[in-house]
């Protein structure tokens, strides 16, 4: 491709005259010098941890002879040398144009918040498919269309990897994209070059604050602003005590959503239900000239709050109506409040809950249905800080019968420190623990003690299908685990397997 093509609408200055660089042609570009290949323009990014710009001589032995800088670096005279203000941004803008800016064919719809964001993508999908839009997803589950499946480093992957999935979503006749914007991705301008056409907003509560991520919780607030000054339409959680603040910063119109009497569309008459295969909730949706009922297969408050975000998208989209609701109907996400049926006297739940807002969320949410104990097997992640151990800790205490405290990804940290951190919030509380540190060993005890009426959460795991010890994903999976121990239970009971 034409470097001056790639470079459409880059502000730079370069150390070549116009000539030289005007006849020359770039093959790919890269920002990691190890995916550098002959002919190739490398990106040098000024990192969290590394500067890029170190990594430029190694680019050039890899046959790289354009380069995009924020500083200057010493390299060979026939180095082409571009300066850019912001490296990172001049990388999405020359990875839209290299790939020809797919996104401008696209619907995109962008999906922000602490929580949600997996849940409602996927219910988008669902529901937007089921209305023959031929939608793809891309967030912390990976990416998904056309039956092709690809995992990505980040909930928001870099530009260059966005560009390049929009491309081949486009070639392969995806016609919209549902996907998680991170504040991260915000903050790291990697959807800077992208046109949304909308924009959704779940809620916000105090995460992603620290070290390599957000330095305050007003920085947090703004990058999730950010997505509404780059959508056509924007959708908000009214309910969420910062929507406002959102609305504000937002340059694009905004229809709002919420529960009994708030919002565009408002969700009243609310009905929990409980079979042994599925938790859910039927509740009536109001607009300001219709109402109609509405069924979902996933529990609570806040599940509500996720169905009412894809009913405003496809009222905006004007999705057929009946087509939205029988696709909502059985709108599932792996790993997100997943039950398992594999008990008939016990409802079996696998979540991603994997800090303080989520657990306590779900356990409350699980709390509203009738049940004789709620049971939560959980850890938390080694080698990070203590305080997510503590929330966590507080938390199930705090909501629980009974807990069951194991390990989750304790990487080089013994799991049994883990579990000690996570036991002092049990000190001064009434609820019972067992201490697991085997996750497979635990899975089976908690269903092994289950009783009638029981409700037995699994949580932190969700979707993944791995346990990361010493460095390293050892393949785990929990649902395998949990319907081979229950088989086993059933089978000593002399009852029917159920799945
Ligand atoms: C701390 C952080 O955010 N890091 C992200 C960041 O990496 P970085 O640019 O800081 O990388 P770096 O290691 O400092 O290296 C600097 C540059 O040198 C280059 N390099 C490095 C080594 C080498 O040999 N050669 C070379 O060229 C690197 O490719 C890079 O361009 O940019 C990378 C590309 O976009 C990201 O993959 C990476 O995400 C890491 C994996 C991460 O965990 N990020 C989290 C914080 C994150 O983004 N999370 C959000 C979800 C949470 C939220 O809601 O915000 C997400 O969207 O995933
Ligand atoms: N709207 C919501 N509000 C609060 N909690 C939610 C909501 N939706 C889902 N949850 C809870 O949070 C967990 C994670 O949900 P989900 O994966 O959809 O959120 P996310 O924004 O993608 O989160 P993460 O950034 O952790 O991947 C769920 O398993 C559920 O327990």
């Amino acid at each position: 491709m034409r470097l001056l093509e790639m470079m459409n609408e880059v502000v730079f200055n370069a150390n070549k005259p116009w000539d030289k660089i005007k006849n020359t042609q770039v093959k790919d570009l890269a920002y990691n010098s190890s995916k550098c290949r002959d002919g190739y323009m490398f990106i040098a990014i000024k990192g969290e941890s590394l500067d890029g710009h170190k990594y430029a001589q190694d680019a050039y032995e890899k046959g790289c002879r354009v380069f995009i800088l924020q500083d200057d670096v010493k390299l060979n005279e026939d180095a082409i040398k571009l300066f850019v203000k912001d490296s990172r941004i001049a990388l999405s803008k020359i990875s839209s144009n290299y790939f020809g800016n797919p996104s401008k064919e696209l619907k995109i719809i962008g999906v922000t918040g602490t929580k949600g964001k997996t849940t409602i993508t996927n219910y988008l999908s669902t529901v937007l498919n089921h209305a023959g839009l031929n939608t793809g997803v891309i967030g912390t589950n990976g990416t998904f269309y056309n039956g092709k499946e690809e995992r990505t480093a980040n909930t928001t992957p870099e530009s260059y990897e966005l560009h390049r999935i929009f491309r081949d979503m486009l070639d392969s006749g995806v016609k919209c994209v549902s996907m998680e914007v991170s504040s991260g991705g915000l903050m790291m301008d990697r959807v800077k070059d992208i046109n949304f056409d909308v924009a959704i907003f779940s809620n916000l509560s105090l995460d992603h604050v620290g070290p390599k991520e957000h330095p305050t919780f007003e920085n947090y607030l703004d990058c999730k602003a950010k997505l509404f000054t780059l959508a056509k339409h924007g959708i908000v959680n009214i309910d969420d005590k910062y929507a406002n603040q959102i609305i504000e910063k937002a340059t694009c119109d905004i229809d709002t959503f919420g529960i009994e009497n708030k919002g565009d569309i408002v969700a009243k008459n609310i009905e929990y239900s409980r079979e042994l295969d599925s938790l859910g909730v039927s509740f009536d949706v109001a607009t300001q000239n219709e109402e109609f009922n509405t069924y979902i297969c996933s529990p609570g408050t806040f599940s509500i709050y996720n169905a009412l975000a894809v009913i405003s998208v496809c009222r905006y989209l004007q999705i057929d109506q009946n087509t939205m609701l029988d696709a909502l109907k059985s709108a599932k996400v792996k790993g997100r409040v997943e039950v398992l049926p594999v008990l008939d006297y016990a409802t079996v739940i696998i979540d991603y809950a994997h800090n303080g807002v989520s657990l306590e969320n779900i356990l409350q949410t699980l709390k509203e249905y009738d049940h004789n104990r709620l049971i939560c097997l959980f850890g938390s992640v080694g080698g990070r800080t203590k305080l997510r151990r503590k929330e966590l800790g507080d938390v199930a205490s705090r909501e629980c019968d009974l807990c069951i405290l194991t390990s989750d990804n304790p990487d080089f940290e013994d799991p049994m420190d883990v579990i000690k951190d996570i036991a002092d919030s049990f000190k001064n509380s009434e609820c019972d623990y067992i201490v697991e540190p085997d996750r497979k060993v635990a899975v089976e005890k908690a269903l092994e003690i289950a009783q009638d009426g029981d409700m037995i959460v699994f949580a932190g795991k969700g979707h993944e299908e791995y346990q990361l010890i010493k460095g390293e994903n050892l393949p785990f999976s929990e649902t395998e685990v949990a319907i081979n121990a229950a088989k086993r239970i059933m089978e000593n009971k002399g009852k029917k397997q159920l799945s």
